[in-house]
C-alpha cells in the first residue's frame, strides 16, 4: 500500500517543509521539474529531442514547465512556450524560473489560435502541459479549455502520427481531491507527480466526461525531498494484499474458519454459491451455504466441497451461531428482500464477522436509522453505487452534483462519511473501489489504467467479491483488510483470466493469483 494525498494535505506537507526552514520553494521545484525530465526519459526512451510545447500556467505548475523548458533545452530539445497570464503576477518561485528561462528563449503570451495551429502540425515531439495543477479550484479559462478540446480531437484521429502528452502534477482541468473534470479537462499519455499521487489520479469518475484515472495516462510519482512521514488522515492506495494469505503446514482446517453463506429461495441459489465458492478458493478453512429448506435440493445437486445447511429463519439463526466456529457471515447475494429483513438482525446479533451485500442492503434502505444501530466493527457493507444511493442519498447526491469549484467532494470523503454513518467498514465498488472505516481510515483500490479489469463489469461479479471478503475474515483478516484485499484479488483474478471472464471463472484464477504472490 502507499499514501496517496489531497491537495490540502499536499500543500501543508510543502509549507511545513518550507516554513521549517528543511527545503526552499525553490528547490522543490527544480526537484520538480527535473523529476518530469527525467520520467520523459524513462517512459518514453526512443523519443528523440525535437520540438516540445510547453503551456504553463500562472501559478507553481506553471513555474516547473519554466524549469522543464530548461532541462529540455539543455538535453537539446527545441523549445516552445507559452504563457497563459501575466508573468508580472507569477509566484515568486515561478517568477524566478520564468526569468531563467527568459533568458535562454522566447516566452510567447497566450494566443488560442496560434496554439491550436501548433498543435494541429505536431506529429511528433512533446506537449507538455503545465497549466494547472493542484492548485486549481475552478473551471480553465474558457479559451484553454477550447484549444485543447480542438487537440485532443485531432490527436484521437492521428493516433500514431502525434506528439506525446505528459501533464505536470495532473492533467489541467481536473480536480485533484475527486478526479472531477471542471470542464474541457486535459488528458496525458504520462502524468508526473510530485511526493506522493493525489486521490484525484486514481478515482474515475464515470462520465461524460470521465475524469481522473481516465485521463491521467501512466501516472508516476517522484520524490521531491520532502519529509516522508505519513500525513495524518492519509489514504491508501491498495496495491497488493497487505495481510498474510498463505498457509502453514500446521494448521487444519478449523485454523482458517468457517464461512457461512445465506441462501435464499429456491431458484435464487446461484448468487450465493458464487459467493461460496469465492470464500472457500481464498482460503476459508470450511464453508456452508445455508438455504431454505425448498431450494435445499438444488443446492445440493451443485455443492460438493461446500457444505449445506437447511435454515428456515432468523430464529434458527441465532440457535445455529451458538457454534463460535461459525466465525464469519455473508448476506445479501440472492437472499430476497423478506428473508433478508429476518435474517440480518439475527447475523448481527451474533456480533460475528459479517459482510452484507445486495438485498442485506436494499432490504433496509426505506428507514436505515435503526439498521445503522445494529451494525458493528466487523461489518463491511459492500454496495455498488445503486445500493450506496439507497442507503445514502444524500451523499451519493453530493457526489452526482455538478462541479462548478473545487475541491469537489470525492468518492473518498462519501464513504468516510458513509462509515461513520454507519458504524461499519463501508466498501463502494467501482472501477475505483472505496474502503473506509468510522474511524476515517480509508483506501482506494483502482482497477484503472493497467490495472484495467473492464470484465468485471458481469453478472455475479458482486457476489463473489462480497464471498472473497467474508473468506478473508474467516481467516482472521480485519474487515478494513478483508475488504481491500478482496478488492485486489477480485481485480487480480479479472486480469489473469482476461476477456471472456464470467463470474464462475474468478474463484477458479485464484490459485494463479495466489502462485503469483508467490504464495
Ligand atoms: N506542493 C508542492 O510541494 C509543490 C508544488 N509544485 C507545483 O505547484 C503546483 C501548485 O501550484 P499553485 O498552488 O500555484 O497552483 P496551480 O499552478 O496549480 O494553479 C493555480 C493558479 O492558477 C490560477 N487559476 C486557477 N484557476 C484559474 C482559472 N480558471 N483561470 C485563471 N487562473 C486560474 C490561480 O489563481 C493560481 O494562480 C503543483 O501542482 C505543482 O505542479 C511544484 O513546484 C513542486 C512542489
Ligand atoms: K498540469
Amino acid at each position: 500500500m502507499s499514501e496517496i494525498l489531497s491537495s490540502a494535505q499536499m500543500r501543508g506537507i510543502e509549507q511545513q517543509a518550507i516554513a521549517s526552514g528543511a527545503v526552499a520553494g525553490l528547490e522543490l521545484m527544480e526537484r520538480a521539474g527535473a523529476g518530469v525530465v527525467a520520467q520523459i526519459a524513462t517512459v518514453f526512451p526512443d523519443l528523440p529531442p525535437s520540438t516540445a510545447l510547453i503551456l504553463c500556467g500562472p501559478g507553481n505548475n506553471g513555474g516547473d514547465g519554466f524549469v522543464i523548458a530548461r532541462l529540455l533545452h539543455e538535453r537539446g530539445w527545441d523549445i516552445d512556450l507559452h504563457l497563459l497570464g501575466d508573468p508580472a503576477r507569477l509566484p515568486p518561485d515561478a517568477r524566478s524560473n520564468y526569468q531563467r528561462w527568459a533568458a535562454i528563449g522566447p516566452v510567447t503570451p497566450w494566443n488560442d489560435a496560434k496554439i491550436e495551429d501548433l498543435l494541429d502540425k505536431m506529429a511528433s515531439g512533446l506537449v507538455v502541459d503545465a497549466l494547472f495543477g493542484t492548485g486549481l479550484t475552478r473551471p480553465m479559462p474558457p479559451e484553454t479549455a477550447r484549444t485543447w478540446h480542438g487537440f485532443a480531437t485531432l490527436l484521437h484521429r492521428a493516433q500514431n502520427a502525434r506528439p506525446q502528452v505528459v501533464a505536470v502534477d495532473i492533467p489541467s482541468g481536473l480536480c485533484s481531491d475527486s478526479g472531477r473534470d471542471f470542464e474541457g479537462a486535459f488528458w496525458a499519455d504520462l502524468t508526473v507527480s510530485f511526493h506522493r499521487a493525489k486521490w484525484g489520479h486514481y478515482l474515475a469518475p464515470s462520465g461524460p466526461p470521465e475524469g481522473g484515472a481516465a485521463r491521467c495516462g501512466l501516472v508516476v510519482t517522484v520524490d521531491i525531498g520532502l519529509p516522508q512521514a505519513p500525513a495524518p488522515g492519509s489514504v491508501q492506495l491498495v496495491e497488493r494484499p497487505s495481510s498474510f494469505l498463505g498457509k502453514t503446514m500446521r494448521a487444519h482446517k478449523y485454523g482458517h474458519g468457517h464461512a457461512l453463506v445465506l441462501a435464499g429461495g429456491a431458484g435464487k441459489g446461484g448468487a450465493a454459491r458464487l459467493a461460496a465458492r469465492a470464500a472457500l478458493r481464498v482460503g476459508a478453512g470450511l464453508v456452508t451455504v445455508a438455504a431454505s429448506q425448498p431450494a435445499i435440493a438444488e443446492h445440493a445437486a451443485q455443492l460438493t466441497a461446500i457444505m449445506l445447511r437447511a435454515l428456515p429463519d432468523g430464529y434458527t439463526l441465532r440457535g445455529m451461531l451458538q457454534d463460535e466456529r461459525l466465525n464469519a457471515l455473508c448476506l445479501g447475494p440472492g437472499l430476497g428482500a423478506a428473508r433478508a429483513q429476518d435474517m440480518v438482525p439475527a447475523a448481527l446479533w451474533a456480533k460475528r464477522a459479517t459482510v452484507l451485500d445486495a438485498d442485506a442492503l436494499t432490504a433496509f434502505a426505506d428507514d436505515p436509522a435503526p439498521y445503522f444501530a445494529q451494525l458493528h466493527d466487523k461489518v463491511v457493507l459492500t454496495p455498488h453505487l445503486g445500493e450506496f444511493r439507497q442507503l445514502f442519498p444524500d451523499l451519493a447526491a453530493r457526489l452526482a452534483a455538478p462541479v462548478s469549484r473545487g475541491p469537489a467532494y470525492s468518492k473518498i470523503e462519501a464513504v468516510r462519511a458513509a462509515a461513520a454513518r454507519a458504524g461499519c467498514v463501508v466498501l463502494l465498488k467501482g472501477p475505483d473501489t472505496v474502503i473506509a472505516d468510522p474511524s476515517g481510515r480509508a483506501a482506494l483500490h483502482s482497477a484503472t489504467g493497467a490495472n484495467a479489469a473492464p470484465w468485471l463489469a458481469t453478472a455475479g461479479s458482486g457476489d463473489v467479491l462480497a464471498g472473497l471478503a467474508c473468506g478473508l475474515m474467516a481467516r482472521g483478516h480485519s474487515a478494513f483488510d478483508a475488504a481491500a484485499n478482496a478488492a485486489w484479488l477480485h481485480a487480480a483474478a479479472a486480469r489473469a483470466f482476461g476477456p471472456g471472464l464470467i463470474a464462475e471463472d474468478l474463484p477458479e484464477m485464484l490459485p494463479q493469483v495466489f502462485r503469483e504472490l508467490g504464495l
